[in-house]
């Protein structure tokens, strides 16, 4: 498959969906361990894409996303931002109601099926 395809795909497929390096529970940044840190602390299940082992989505996700780094937080298709507006988001306590609520429409939407 085409990265694009692939990207495309990840982001329709997964509702709550965090590109980083490494992986939440051993990240290789800090941007990317802060930014999973207070994804986490929300408390659902999400979608992480690991960029370090996909360097093919390293290199053309930016350009898609119109956004030139990692961590890239998606929530239902849209790009939320990086680390430092997905911290701001977690103090001003609009983290939280912004993925529980995509979790709720997902796990909803998988117990209807
Ligand atoms: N201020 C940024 C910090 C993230 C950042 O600067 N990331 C850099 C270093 S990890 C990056 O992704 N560079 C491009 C790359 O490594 O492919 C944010 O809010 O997310
Ligand atoms: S890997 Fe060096 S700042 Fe993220």
């Amino acid at each position: 498959m085409e990265t694009i395809d692939k990207i495309k795909q990840q982001i329709s497929e997964n509702p709550i969906l965090l590109y980083m390096k490494g992986s939440p529970k051993l990240p290789s940044c800090g941007f990317s361990s802060q930014a999973a840190q207070a994804i986490m602390s929300c408390g659902e299940k999400f979608a992480f894409v690991d960029i370090l082992q996909n360097p093919d989505i390293r290199a053309e996700l930016p350009a898609y996303a119109q956004w030139p780094t990692f961590p890239q937080l998606w929530v239902e298709g849209e790009l939320i931002g990086g680390c430092d507006i997905i911290i701001e988001m977690f103090q001003k306590g609009e983290l939280q109601p912004l993925i529980k609520e995509a979790a709720a429409r997902r796990d909803g939407e998988e117990a209807a099926e």
